[in-house]
């Protein structure tokens, strides 16, 4: 019962974490279509951060969904589900004083909101990776629009699930448009002041 439950006061609180990492712990929520390259920016972000000494935490799809989340489908409801639990895993981290990178489609803009609310405003760096349905389907990595296509995969986002995008994120990145290594110095140039202690 949660009213049973009385969170002990640690010793080692998330400032002293901070004072000893030397760094602010932030959340950067990429979002988008599959194919966008939510993965291929985190990636590169996180590697960039890391070899200027910060800590970071890449999730990812292939740390959760085949993992934590692996009973979860991809029906509206598991992905309200998948989100939610990311969301509180981003969280533990943020108390950890982790630099969180996160690479999900998180399709549904309520669901990004609780987030935002869990982890606190000011926290929460929301990255749009936005990049037009007709490019994906073109890049199709994963072979998956065409199974979409073909009618295999009911539930694909852009195609027969919806994706709702950021009406007003931390940063935009067109990734038809810009190149990949411009992309990463940008969203660098863009967190520097908000992870720096
Ligand atoms: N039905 C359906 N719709 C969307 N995506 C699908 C689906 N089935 C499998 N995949 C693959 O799973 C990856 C998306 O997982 P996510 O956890 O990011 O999705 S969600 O946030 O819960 O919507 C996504 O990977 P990314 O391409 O990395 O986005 C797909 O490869
Ligand atoms: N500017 C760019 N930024 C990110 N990815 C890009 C860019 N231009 C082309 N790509 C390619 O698009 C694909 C995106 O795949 P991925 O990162 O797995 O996307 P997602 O994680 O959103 O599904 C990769 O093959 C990547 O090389």
């Amino acid at each position: 019962m949660r009213e049973d439950i009385h969170p002990t006061q640690f010793k080692v609180s998330q400032e002293l974490r901070i004072q000893s990492l030397g760094q602010r712990p932030r959340l950067l929520w990429f979002t988008g279509l599959s194919g966008s390259g939510k993965s291929t920016l985190a990636n590169g972000v996180e590697f960039a951060l890391h070899q200027q000494g910060f800590h970071t935490y890449l999730l990812d799809g292939d740390n959760v969904r085949t993992g934590l989340n692996k009973d979860l489908t991809f029906s509206e409801q598991d992905r309200v589900e998948n989100i939610r639990r990311i969301g509180e895993v981003s969280r533990l981290m943020l108390d950890a004083g982790l630099i969180v990178l996160s690479a999900f489609i998180s399709p549904f803009i309520s669901d990004r909101e609780i987030i935002r609310e869990l982890v606190g405003e000011e926290n929460f760096l929301e990255v749009f990776v936005d990049c037009p349905l007709e490019e994906c389907e073109r890049r199709d990595v994963k072979g998956l629009y065409q199974k979409a296509r073909m009618g295999l995969i009911k539930d694909f986002t852009g195609i027969g699930s919806p994706y709702e995008a950021p009406t007003d994120p931390f940063m935009v990145i067109k990734t038809a448009e810009v190149k990949l290594e411009h992309a990463i110095e940008s969203i660098i140039q863009a967190i520097q002041p908000k992870i720096k202690r």
